[in-house]
């Protein structure tokens, strides 16, 4: 059997991989290291009570595969045996899908490494640049996903392999830097008395902008959703929403390129979360990469940072694909989260 480079045994096929989010789960089942992966459909994970009952019913029940492992991707912290998810009802028991389903190790890693593993192996087709010079392919990586919160990973190479780095750079402090920022700012809805990245970069964060904007010109607030928001954007049928967009972008791009120069990301910043794909027409204009590149004493540096859409439907699990029939290219810690039979 192959080693992975903690000095740990790779996962045996075959390996059931999963993406749990809070609306969401993906999974697909990998018989080797060189089928495609076979995938199914989409979970919603409040239809079931249960991730042990949702595997069953919708995974094992559904092929003649057992699956003799198991790498699941979870939104939230990771630590013992009981693992709460963020955003839905389910908690993961390791020991319990061992004892009840029929598998023999389980490894549990955070959905941001997940999408940090994804960006090490996405071909051309799955990504769609959008700005900044060629990439440096042995440089470190770095990617942001907006989504129901505002997820932030590095991806270094080091060591001959790619090693995923996930944190908390959502939370990251966020100030006003143009004249229209010091208007909006005051009623822009701060947590705990700060404006943190998340406050505006996420769906909730859309909404924020969006009533901001709408306090500073005394105008009602008549949309109710981000959806709504940006798709009276991108329709262009709706000024306040025109500008959130706008605003949104440069503000992605500014926290983009912060991130950029703390991983010295000159590999690509890529961009995934559900809002990103949605909003790609507004993210080719000028906005995102104008605040990208604004970052004096380095602009020459973030203007050769080329940064990308990730346009894979299934990014995360792509990425535990790659890490789980390549186990050596990556260096994936597996103290504290991986349980064997
Ligand atoms: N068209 C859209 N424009 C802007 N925001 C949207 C749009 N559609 C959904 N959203 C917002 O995106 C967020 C959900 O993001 P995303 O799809 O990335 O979910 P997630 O956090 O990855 O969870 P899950 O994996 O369970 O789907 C919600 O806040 C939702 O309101």
């Amino acid at each position: 059997m192959a080693k992975s480079n903690d000095g740990e045994i790779a996962l045996p096929f075959p390996i059931l991989i999963g993406d749990i989010g809070g609306t969401n789960a993906r999974f697909a089942l990998l018989l080797d290291a060189f089928a495609p992966p076979k995938e199914f459909p989409i979970i919603q994970t409040a239809q079931f009570k249960t991730i042990d009952d949702a595997l069953q019913r919708s995974i094992l029940d559904k092929s003649s595969v057992q699956p003799r492992s198991a790498i699941l991707a979870l939104a939230g912290p990771i630590q013992g045996d009981e693992v709460p998810l963020t955003n839905c009802d389910w908690v993961v028991r390791p020991r319990d899908m061992i004892a009840n389903l029929g598998l023999e190790d389980v490894l549990l890693v955070n959905d941001f490494e997940a999408q940090a593993l994804a960006i090490a192996a996405l071909s051309d087709g799955d990504r769609e640049k959008i700005g900044g010079g060629e990439e440096n392919f042995a440089a470190s990586r770095a990617v942001l996903g907006p989504g129901t919160g505002l997820g932030v990973a590095g991806l270094v190479h080091a060591m001959h392999a790619w090693i995923p780095v996930p944190g908390e750079g959502g939370h990251i402090d966020i100030g006003p830097r143009s004249e229209r920022d010091y208007q909006i700012w005051p009623f822009l809805e701060p947590i705990e008395g700060r404006m943190s990245a998340e406050q505006v970069l996420c769906g909730r964060g859309i909404m924020n902008i969006y009533h901001a904007i709408c306090a500073t010109e005394r105008r009602e607030a008549t949309l109710d959703a981000p959806a709504a928001v940006t798709g009276a954007a991108l329709s262009k049928s709706d000024p306040d929403a025109i500008e959130t967009v706008s605003l949104f972008s440069t503000y992605l791009g500014r926290v983009a390129g912060d991130i950029a120069m703390i991983f010295m990301a000159k590999g690509g910043v890529y961009l995934s979360g559900g809002i990103s794909q949605k909003i790609l027409p507004a993210l080719r204009g000028p906005e995102f990469r104008a605040g990208f590149e604004d970052k004096a004493p380095h602009g020459e540096m973030l203007r050769e940072i080329p940064t990308f859409v990730v346009t894979h439907p299934m990014a995360a699990l792509a990425g535990l694909a790659a890490f789980a029939r390549m186990p050596d290219r990556f260096g994936v810690a597996s103290e504290g989260r991986r349980w064997r039979k």
